[in-house]
C-alpha cells in the first residue's frame, strides 16, 4: 500500500487498504455536514472512521494547521483508530489527528484551564484522581451528620441509593457558575460531596465524572478556551457513541455546538453495555436533535460469513424489533456447523476438549493461537488457571489479556503508542533483517521531530543516528535482558534515543498525570517476563506481543476485535448471576461477544459453574436461531 505523502484532489482519492465502500459509507466519508452513523456489528464503523481521517488529511478537506479530534470511550479503542490510522496514511499526516479517551480529553482542558475556574469549583492543581465505587458512595452518605432541619432529615439522605446519588445528584445536570443553595437532603449531601472533594486542605482527589462535569463549566464560562479549541479542531469524531454519558455529552455540546467543527459519530445501540457507567439512552438522538446530524446506515457486514450473520440478525431483533437484517460480504470457510452449545460434565474435560479442537483447526485451516479467543463474562483468572495447563499440554500458550503488569491490564499495555514504540526500536536494533523496522522507525523519528519530506540533511543525520543507536544497542544488550533493571535501563534508554519531549509533544495521554510513568514501568516489568521465556531478541519479542500466544478475555475487553472463532467459556447461571437485574444491557453483552467472530462461535457450558435456568432467555434465543446443544464430553 503506498501512502501519499503529498495533496491528492478530492475527486481523486480512493479507499486505503480496502477494495471499496458501500455508497452510504462513501457518502459519510466525504460528508460536509454532521453525522450519525448507526450500524451493525462488523459494518465497519471503525474502517470507516480510518477512511474518513485518510479521505480528510490526504485531500486537505481538514485543512492544516487545524487537527481531526477522535474520541473513543475506552483507551484501546483510541489505541484501535490511530493505529488503522497510522497504516493508512502518510506519518505526516497521521500525526494531525488526536485520538484520545473521553477521559483523556476531559482531563486535559482541566488540566490546562482549570485554575481558571470559578473559585468555588476550581481543584487544587495537584488532584489526584480516584475510581468511587457505589460502597464508598453508601459510605459518604453514612457519614454525613443531619442537614439543616429547613432542607430535610438524615432518614431521607439514607433513603438515596448510591447509583441514584451518582447519575442524578451528582452529576445529572451541567454545574451551574455559582454553587445554588441545596433545596433537599440529597442535593445537599450532593453538595458536601463536591465542597469535601474540592476544599479540601491536604489533598484534592476528583473522579473523572467530575472532571467531565467541571471541563464543561470551565469551557462554558471561558469563551476564549471554548474558541480555541473549536478553532484547534476541523472535525470530531465519535466512536462508540452508543457508550456517550450525558456528561461527556454535554462536553462535546458545549464545545462544539455551533461551531465549525463537523462532527461524525458511529456507534450501535444493540451493543451498548456500558449502561452501568451511565450510559445516555439515545444519544444518537441528541446528536440529530441538537446538532442536526444526519442518520446514515450501514447495510454491509465486512466480518462475519452468512451463516453468522443470520443468527446474529435473530440475536438482533430481541434487542431491537427493527433491526434490519445485514449482508455479509464474507464467505463461509468452515464446515460442520457455525455454531453450537457444547456441554461438558467438569471443567477439566472442557478444558482439555477444547484445548485438543483449537489445536486441530490450526491444522486444518492454517490457523495461528490469535486466530482464536477464549471469551468469559468475568474472572478471566479463575479460567485461565484451568485452561492454560491444557493448552500448553498441546503446546499452545494461552495468554490472559486481562492480567495486571504493573498498574496496567496487559491488554492496555499491548495497545498503547509507547510500547509500540519501543519494541519496534529494539526488533530494528536486534533483527538481521530490519528492512521493514527500519523505515517505520525512520519514519517515526521524522514525524516527532518535525523533518520536512524534503530536508535531505537531516534524514541522513537520522539515518546515522539509527545505526549508532542499532550498534550500541547490541553491544549493551545481546541477549534478552534478565533482570527488572535491565529491562529499565533498558527502556529509559529507548525513550531517551526518541526524546521524551518529542514523546510528550505527540501522545497527550502521556501528558496526564501518571500514565506515562505506569506505561513506562509496564513495558519494563512485562520484557523482563518476556525475556525470562527466551532465548534470543525475536522470541522474547514474539512473547511480548503474544504473537504466538492464544488471547483469554472477559466481553467487555472484546469490543472493537475480531477473530476467525470465538469461544464463549461458561454460558450459565454462575457467570450471568447479574443476568435478571439488567436483562437489556446482558443480552447487549452476549450480542457483543457473539459478534466477534467471522466464522465460528462455540459455546460451552458445564454444570458445575452453575444451572441455565436464569439465563433461559439466551438459550431460547439460540434455540431460536437452530443452535445446537450438543454433549460432547
Ligand atoms: N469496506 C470494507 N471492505 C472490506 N472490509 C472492510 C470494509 N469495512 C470494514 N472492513 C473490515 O471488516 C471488519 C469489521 O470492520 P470494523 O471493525 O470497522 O467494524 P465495526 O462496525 O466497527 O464493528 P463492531 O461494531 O462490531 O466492532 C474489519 O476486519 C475491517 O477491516
Amino acid at each position: 500500500m503506498s501512502l501519499h505523502r503529498r495533496r491528492i484532489r478530492a475527486e481523486e482519492w480512493s479507499p486505503v487498504g480496502i477494495e471499496s465502500l458501500e455508497d452510504n459509507a462513501f457518502d459519510v466519508v466525504r460528508s460536509v455536514d454532521h453525522r450519525s452513523v448507526i450500524a451493525g456489528p462488523g459494518a465497519g464503523k471503525t474502517e470507516l472512521l480510518a477512511q474518513r481521517a485518510a479521505y480528510l488529511l490526504q485531500t486537505g478537506e481538514a485543512p492544516r494547521p487545524q487537527r481531526i479530534l477522535a474520541i473513543s470511550f475506552k483507551r484501546d479503542a483510541a489505541a484501535n483508530l490511530a493505529s488503522r490510522v497510522r497504516k493508512r496514511c502518510h506519518p505526516r499526516h497521521a500525526a494531525r489527528l488526536d485520538s484520545m479517551t473521553f477521559d483523556a480529553f476531559a482531563k486535559s482542558i482541566v488540566d490546562r484551564f482549570g485554575q481558571a475556574l470559578p473559585e468555588a469549583w476550581r481543584p487544587r492543581p495537584d488532584y489526584q484522581i480516584f475510581f468511587p465505587t457505589e460502597g464508598q458512595y453508601r459510605d459518604f452518605l453514612g457519614s454525613l451528620e443531619t442537614p439543616p432541619t429547613q432542607i430535610g432529615t438524615r432518614a431521607q439522605i439514607m433513603a438515596v441509593k448510591a447509583k441514584d446519588f451518582e447519575r442524578k445528584h451528582l452529576f445529572g445536570a451541567p454545574l451551574p457558575e455559582v454553587p445554588q443553595p441545596p433545596k433537599d437532603a440529597a442535593q445537599w449531601a450532593a453538595d458536601r460531596y463536591w465542597r469535601t472533594s474540592l476544599e479540601s486542605t491536604r489533598d484534592s482527589f476528583l473522579s473523572f465524572p467530575m472532571i467531565g462535569r467541571l471541563a464543561e463549566l470551565v469551557l462554558r464560562v471561558n469563551h476564549v478556551a471554548r474558541k480555541a479549541l473549536a478553532l484547534t479542531y476541523s472535525h470530531l469524531f465519535l466512536d462508540e457513541f452508543q457508550d456517550t454519558t450525558q456528561i461527556q455529552y454535554d462536553l462535546v455540546r458545549t464545545i462544539f455546538l455551533g461551531t465549525a467543527t463537523i462532527v461524525t459519530a458511529v456507534g450501535d445501540n444493540k451493543q451498548q453495555i456500558m449502561r452501568w457507567a451511565m450510559a445516555m439512552d439515545d444519544p444518537f438522538g441528541a446528536l440529530e436533535r441538537e446538532f442536526g446530524a444526519k442518520r446514515t446506515p450501514l447495510l454491509n457486514n465486512y466480518r462475519s460469513s452468512p451463516e453468522l450473520v443470520r443468527i446474529q440478525h435473530v440475536l438482533a431483533q430481541a434487542l431491537d424489533a427493527q433491526a434490519v437484517a445485514p449482508v455479509s460480504k464474507t464467505q463461509a470457510k468452515v464446515s460442520g456447523g457455525s455454531c453450537a452449545v457444547w456441554d461438558f460434565s467438569t471443567p477439566v474435560v472442557e478444558a482439555q476438549t477444547l484445548a485438543a479442537f483449537v489445536v486441530s483447526q490450526m491444522k486444518e485451516f492454517s490457523l495461528g493461537p490469535r486466530d482464536f479467543v477464549l471469551l468469559v463474562r468475568q474472572r478471566a483468572v479463575d479460567y485461565a488457571n484451568v485452561l492454560a495447563p491444557a493448552l500448553a499440554s498441546y503446546g499452545v500458550q494461552l495468554r490472559n489479556e486481562a492480567a495486571a503488569v504493573g498498574e496496567v491490564t496487559l491488554q492496555e499495555l499491548l495497545a498503547e503508542d509507547l510500547s509500540e514504540m519501543v519494541i519496534g526500536f529494539i526488533r530494528l536494533a536486534t533483527s538481521i533483517r530490519a528492512g521493514r523496522y527500519w523505515s517505520e522507525c525512520q519514519d517515526t523519528l521524522a514525524t516527532l521531530r518535525g523533518f520536512s519530506v524534503d530536508d535531505d540533511a537531516s534524514w541522513v543525520r537520522l539515518s546515522r543516528e539509527l545505526n549508532t543507536f542499532c550498534t550500541d544497542f547490541r553491544q549493551n544488550y545481546p541477549k534478552p535482558v534478565n533482570d527488572l533493571s535491565a529491562a529499565s535501563a533498558l527502556v529509559a534508554g529507548v525513550i531517551g534515543f526518541v526524546g521524551l519531549n518529542a514523546i510528550l509533544a505527540a501522545f497527550p495521554a502521556y501528558r496526564q498525570g501518571d500514565w506515562l510513568a505506569k506505561v513506562t514501568d509496564a513495558i519494563a516489568l512485562h520484557i523482563r517476563a518476556s525475556c525470562a521465556m527466551a532465548s534470543d531478541w525475536a522470541t522474547a519479542l514474539d512473547v511480548y506481543e503474544g504473537v504466538n500466544a492464544l488471547p483469554l478475555m472477559t466481553i467487555h475487553k472484546s469490543k472493537g476485535l475480531e477473530y476467525h472463532t470465538v469461544i464463549f467459556v461458561g454460558l450459565d447461571d454462575g457467570a450471568w448471576w447479574s443476568f435478571s437485574q439488567d436483562q437489556i444491557e446482558a443480552t447487549a453483552g452476549f450480542f457483543v461477544a457473539f459478534t466477534r467472530a467471522k466464522q465460528r462461535v462455540l459455546f460451552t457450558y458445564c454444570p458445575t459453574r452453575g444451572a441455565r435456568k436464569n439465563i433461559a432467555t439466551l438459550y431460547e434465543l439460540l434455540k431460536l436461531a437452530g443452535v445446537s446443544v450438543l454433549r460432547v464430553g
